[in-house]
């Protein structure tokens, strides 16, 4: 067997095991890597929402990473919900110390619903200490209006804003355009000089928690293995798209997707 793969998923916990921590190791299991976590947040939530979030005290997120980088290290890491300042600068800390590269970051913001998972005030947190250590961030539409501060109604409106974002400091922007109107779902993937454009299907349904965890895990898990980007993230869309066709139907709100999808 070869050398086995290692990624560290640094999110919150979603009870319901559809996002956050548990699609992530969910996740990089189905992709063959070891995951590891350091849980920044425990939610309460089930497919109908989020009832609850309590942060955990700042050193224990620390404490989990560094304990964890310096003993079993990792070959990629992602960032999910961070919920604050405090958090965000000290996961920054810990991912300079540890000098990890391929760090796959996906600004989480509000769950489906509309619960808060980051606090207004910890934008420029984000934007200060950790897009510049990002390999790529993977904003949806609403996650790259918050941070570009630009409204974005067309794909010409994506690129503008993926440029902004690139400003920022992450080496590639990676943005998720469900939230445009239309059939298809056309992603963009900007490396500060040219745009990538990616299409595919969009799948009827209502069973789409935990989308944006899921794909940017398999695209963490996939960068851990050493795959290069532009085709780690053709993976990672081809897991989520099968992901979400397949489904498993639970819960009475907007249930998770199938992480043990198989994609080829
Ligand atoms: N109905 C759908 N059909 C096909 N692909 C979808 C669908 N919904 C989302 N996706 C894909 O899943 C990926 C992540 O989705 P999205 O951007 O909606 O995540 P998100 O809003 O961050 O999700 P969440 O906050 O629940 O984790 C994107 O690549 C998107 O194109
Ligand atoms: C813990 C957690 N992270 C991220 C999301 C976004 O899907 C969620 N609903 N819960």
């Amino acid at each position: 067997m070869n050398r086995l793969a290692k990624a560290m998923t640094i999110a919150g916990s979603d009870s319901g095991g559809g996002a956050g921590i548990q699609a992530d190791l969910k996740t990089f299991h189905q992709f063959g890597v070891y995951g590891t976590s350091a849980i920044t947040a425990v939610t309460v939530q089930n497919t109908l929402g989020v009832t609850g979030v309590y942060p955990l005290p700042t050193e224990a997120v620390a404490q989990q990473m560094h304990e964890v980088l310096r003993d079993i290290g990792t070959d990629a890491a992602k960032t999910g919900m961070l919920f604050n300042a405090e958090i965000i600068e000290a996961v920054s800390r810990e991912i300079s110390h540890f000098d990890v590269k391929k760090l796959v970051v996906d600004p989480v913001m509000i769950a489906k619903g509309g619960a808060k998972l980051l606090q207004d005030e910890a934008i420029a947190a984000l934007k200060r200490f950790l897009l510049p250590l990002a390999e790529v961030i993977t904003p949806n539409l609403p996650e790259a209006e918050f941070l570009s501060g630009l409204r974005i109604e067309t794909p010409e409106q994506m690129r503008e804003a993926a440029r902004a974002i690139h400003q920022m400091g992450p080496r590639h922007v990676m943005m998720k355009g469900g939230h445009l109107q239309g059939d298809a779902i056309v992603d963009i993937l900007y490396d500060g000089r040219d745009f990538f454009e990616m299409e595919h299907e969009r799948v009827p349904t209502r069973h789409t928690h935990g989308t944006g965890c899921t794909f940017s895990a398999a695209l963490t898990a996939e960068l851990a293995k050493g795959t290069p980007l532009v085709e780690a993230v053709d993976r990672a869309n081809r897991f989520i798209v099968e992901a979400i066709r397949t489904a498993p139907q639970i819960g009475g709100g907007h249930g998770p997707t199938n992480h043990w999808a198989a994609v080829k």
